[in-house]
């Protein structure tokens, strides 16, 4: 079957169930994307970049990460990026911080919501942030303190929720203690990173379930696309109230630390299957193509959206 006709079996089964009318998209090419892409682009193409998706309607653009350039070098310029893009007024432009030197570098350019990323694998946390997890709820902590201060809002990730890399499988209760940890702390909304994309419809019922002490509402979904199971599991997550997506433009993308990469589920497929379905998301598909055609040609890359 083909790519086109494969999702549309997998929209028809829910053509007649009760799903959000509305779901806000939180675009994450900029900072999940060219994070893991091999080709650093210049901060000007990024600028350009980001204010092209600007345009489209997210209500949420991710912009960058307030990380170490030792670590992540395609995100070495986080400050220079979030300076020079035009700031539409009803977008936020939210910026990963792991600790307080990320959080004061952002501070500094005028940033207005940040992500704190926790996992719910211990030895992803290692690999990606070089700390236990508690040590960094520890330093989320320090950070929410000093946003909130700051009039920050803070968004919350916890990675592996569906299995890790290095540890394989992952508990549900392992997720709903550490999402219970950034809510504890103030994030206004946590996002639960199915990493590197192992996921199924089960898993994602089972994780839902596991989580049905948080209010529905706060919770977003991030599904890596590497086995072709985002859309099933997305909508199975709407099925159960979520109302939040994240995507990424053309499919960019992924964790340095995941192993295999794999990228967010495209931005242009979730917006297809969820107007094929009549809920709204308020983003431009001419747009979005114009953003997606301008970046896709910067990195001499194939767009591995689905569109029909
Ligand atoms: C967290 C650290 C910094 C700890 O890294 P560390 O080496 O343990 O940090 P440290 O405190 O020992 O400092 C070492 C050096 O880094 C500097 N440093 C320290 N902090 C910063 C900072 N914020 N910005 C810039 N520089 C920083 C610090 O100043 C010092 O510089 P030196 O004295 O050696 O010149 C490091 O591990 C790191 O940057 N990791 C980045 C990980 C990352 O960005 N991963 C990808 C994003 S997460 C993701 O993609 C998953 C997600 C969110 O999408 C959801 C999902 O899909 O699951």
């Amino acid at each position: 079957m083909s790519r086109v006709n494969n999702l549309l079996a997998q929209l028809q089964k829910y053509k007649n169930t009760s799903l959000p009318k509305k779901v806000k998209i939180v675009e994450m090419g900029p900072r999940d994307g060219l994070q893991n892409e091999k080709t650093i682009v210049q901060s000007e193409d990024k600028v350009k970049f980001i204010n092209l998706l600007s345009k489209c309607g997210f209500q949420a653009i991710e912009t960058t990460s307030f990380v170490s350039k030792k670590w992540v070098p395609q995100m070495g310029d986080a400050s220079e990026v979030y300076s020079k893009i035009d700031k539409f007024p009803n977008v936020s432009y939210p910026v990963l911080v792991p600790n307080i030197i990320g959080l004061d570098q952002a501070l500094k350019v005028g940033v207005k919501e940040i992500a704190v990323f926790g996992a719910a694998s211990e030895a992803f946390s290692q690999k990606n942030i070089n700390c236990s997890i508690a040590d960094s709820l520890k330093r989320f902590n320090d950070v929410v303190i000093k946003a909130q201060q700051n009039g920050i809002k803070i968004r919350g990730y916890v990675s592996c929720v569906m299995g890790c890399p290095y540890e394989g499988d992952i508990h549900p209760q392992k997720v709903a203690e550490v999402t219970q940890k950034l809510f504890e702390m103030g994030c206004y909304e946590v996002s639960l990173g199915d990493t590197i994309g192992v996921g199924t419809p089960e898993k994602t019922k089972n994780l839902m379930q596991a989580l049905s002490q948080f209010d529905i509402k706060k919770l977003a979904v991030h599904f890596h696309d590497t086995y072709d199971r985002a859309i099933p599991n997305i909508l199975v997550a709407l099925e159960h109230g979520v109302e939040v997506v994240d995507s990424s433009v053309s499919g960019l993308g992924g964790c340095p630390y995941a192993g295999k990469p794999s990228g967010n589920v495209a931005t242009e497929t979730v917006v297809n299957s969820l107007n094929y379905l009549g809920i709204e998301t308020g983003i431009d598909r001419e747009n979005l193509k114009k953003a997606s055609d301008f970046i896709c040609g910067l990195l001499n890359r194939q767009n591995i959206s689905i569109n029909f």
